[in-house]
């Protein structure tokens, strides 16, 4: 089984996107999407006159903000996604972090609504597979009392990932860690990560990204990819993370 993390960014490559589909189409049904939608987030923020920051890679969420988040995320991302899935001839279904089997609590007050991940059991996404469903998972998730949470989809594509004990692939709009010179890094470990990190060519969202897969191949014990859709077609090997 494996789980692919579909960026933002792809989401404003509709070409891109029908490609990956279509790929995805001829493989057997062992796959998992989870997808973000950051810039379509904070389209619909700046449109509703709301300003919206990040903080290390993550975008504070007051629950004033979280109506659009969740619409942006879990609403509109989620249902383009269903509809090039479905042009592609798949059977998609689209859900939250929830019926995934995973639960979210608040990260920090200064963060608002951001969750981070506890994972319980659901057979849900197996089943699904079993009966020839394609899952899009949106980065929203729910608390214990029922609150909403808005998760870093990297951060929530390790936790599906991890629930299901699959592969982590992260599909971006880069072809995957670029050096200071804008040159493929094909390989990195915790102590490159950390140097890249320090002389800041690692930043913004692929620090988050970076962080992720680390934390991802510690704790599913095997590489995680990151790289363009192209990882797909194995045209590209992108970077491989490894602890
Ligand atoms: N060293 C780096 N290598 C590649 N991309 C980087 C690097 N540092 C920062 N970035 C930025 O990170 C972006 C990918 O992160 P992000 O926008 O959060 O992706 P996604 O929306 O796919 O999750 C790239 O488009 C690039 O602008
Ligand atoms: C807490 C947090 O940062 N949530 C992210 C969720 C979407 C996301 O991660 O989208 P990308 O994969 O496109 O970056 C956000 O609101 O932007």
């Amino acid at each position: 089984m494996r789980v692919i993390k579909l960026g933002g960014s792809l989401l404003e490559q509709p070409d891109e996107m029908r490609a990956l589909f279509a790929s995805l189409s001829d493989t057997e049904n062992n796959t998992v999407i989870v997808h973000g939608g950051g810039a379509l987030a904070q389209q619909w923020l700046s449109t509703a006159g709301l300003k919206s920051e990040k903080h290390e890679g993550l975008r504070v969420s007051p629950e004033q903000h979280m109506p659009y988040i969740v619409g942006a995320l879990a609403g509109c991302a989620n249902k383009q996604l269903m509809s090039w899935a479905i042009a592609a001839g798949a059977w998609p279904i689209g859900l939250t972090l929830h019926e995934a089997g995973i639960s979210c609590r608040r990260q920090s007050a200064e963060l608002g609504q951001v969750g981070t991940c506890e994972l319980f059991e659901s057979g849900l996404i197996t089943n699904l597979l079993k009966c020839g469903y394609l899952p899009l998972i949106s980065s929203i998730g729910f608390g214990k009392q029922g609150e909403w949470f808005n998760v870093n989809a990297d951060d929530a594509a390790v936790a599906v990932a991890a629930n299901l004990d699959a592969d982590l692939l992260f599909l971006t709009d880069v072809d995957g860690v670029l050096d200071s010179e804008g040159r493929l890094i094909e390989q990195l470990d915790s102590r490159s990560i950390d140097e890249l990190t320090k002389s800041g060519v690692i930043r913004y969202g692929m620090l988050v990204k970076v962080r992720s897969a680390l934390n991802a191949a510690k704790r599913l014990r095997r590489c995680v990819r990151i790289g363009s859709w192209n990882l797909i077609s194995k045209t590209h090997s992108g970077t491989q993370i490894s602890e």
